[in-house]
């Protein structure tokens, strides 16, 4: 059991780990801080804590475990503010969709005797804010670890321990082959989902008012994830660029054999790689029934339903 977590930012998943440790009895003391105040009252109206703040250096006070829970692009600012305060000893972690940049910009004002020890929980929802947690969100998900050379492997056992507690398996990987995989399961997936809605916005108003009519369960699927919080992606897009980058020029070759195959009617070429497609999808989905899957294998119908009140 950790004695005081302290958890930095209060979102959906901040609050989801609060909500999942609680439930499992895994901190004794939970210290809430967020930026705004007015969500910081929304956390101890949902009694997410025991101890609330909008200053992390306070939060930070005497924990034994802190996670970072903002969106990527505020870890830099708060590292600073809140390195001075931290207790030796402690484990200083996050939740960052993106890896290679969170080493980059909090590792150097992480003091010495304070366990780094980055980590990505693989799973999450279009919905954001502290009222759209929920204690279940990380079971049978991935969470995985991205320690630096030469972490204390008590820390990371610690914290492995901690995401095991709240139903999660954990792997561990380095920075780099983390955001060059999550770029085509996660990063690109989103930009392209963001796209097409967009394109969908820049129709005739006669035609996009068809389109949101009639729109067939395969659009409704496919954008599900366009309604996801525009800072936390913004921040993923501006911290994971070079994998990103590299991902979608890929995307965007096999994008083009395809719109060639559409062109010259080549219905060979369309059916050969549907019928792969098909094959590679049947299989991640059957991977994901027997294992843990993370969130890209999961059917988009299976996340649970957010509270209401919470986009
Ligand atoms: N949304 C998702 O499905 C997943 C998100 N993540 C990562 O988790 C982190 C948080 O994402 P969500 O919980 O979805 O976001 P969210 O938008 O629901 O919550 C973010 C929280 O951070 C606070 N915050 C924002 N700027 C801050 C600052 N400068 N200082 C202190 N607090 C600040 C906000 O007030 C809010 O409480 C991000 O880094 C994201 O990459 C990881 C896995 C899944
Ligand atoms: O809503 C979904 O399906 C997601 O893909 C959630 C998600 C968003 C960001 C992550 O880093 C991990 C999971």
């Amino acid at each position: 059991m950790i004695e005081k977590l302290a958890l930095i930012g209060i979102g959906l998943i901040g609050s989801s780990i609060a909500r999942g440790a609680r439930r499992a009895g895994l901190a004794k003391t939970i210290a809430i801080s967020t930026r705004r105040a007015e969500t910081l009252d929304e956390a101890r109206a949902l009694g997410l804590g025991d101890i609330y703040t909008t200053d992390a250096a306070e939060a930070v006070k005497d924990a034994d475990l802190v996670i970072l829970c903002s969106p990527v692009g505020s870890y830099e600012a708060i590292a600073k503010q809140i390195a001075p305060h931290l207790k030796p000893g402690a484990i200083l972690s996050d939740v960052g969709s993106v890896k290679g940049h969170v080493v980059d910009v909090v590792g150097p004002h992480v003091p010495a005797g304070v366990h780094f020890v980055p980590g990505h929980p693989l799973a999450g929802t279009e919905h954001s804010g502290p009222s759209a947690g929920f204690a279940d969100l990380f079971e049978n998900r991935w969470c995985v670890l991205t320690p630096p050379e030469g972490t204390d492997p008590g820390a990371v056992e610690t914290l492995s321990a901690f995401w095991k507690g709240l139903g999660s398996n954990v792997e561990a990987m380095s920075p780099g082959h983390h955001d060059m995989v999550l770029a085509i399961t996660s990063h690109v997936p989103h930009l392209v989902a963001y796209n097409i809605v967009g394109t969908v916005d820049d129709l005739e108003q006669d035609t996009k008012s068809e389109v949101i009519k009639f729109s067939a369960s395969g659009f409704r699927d496919f954008t599900r994830i366009a309604a996801s919080d525009p800072v936390m992606w913004r921040d993923v897009f501006l911290t994971n660029r070079d994998a990103v980058l590299e991902m979608l020029g890929r995307f965007l070759e096999d994008l083009s054999v395809l719109q060639r195959a559409v062109r010259v009617g080549d219905g060979e070429a369309l059916e050969t790689l549907f019928t792969r497609t098909r094959a590679v999808r049947r299989s991640i989905i059957a991977a994901g029934q027997e294992t843990a899957a993370p969130d890209f294998g999961r059917p988009h119908g299976d996340a649970k339903p957010a509270e209401p009140g919470s986009e």
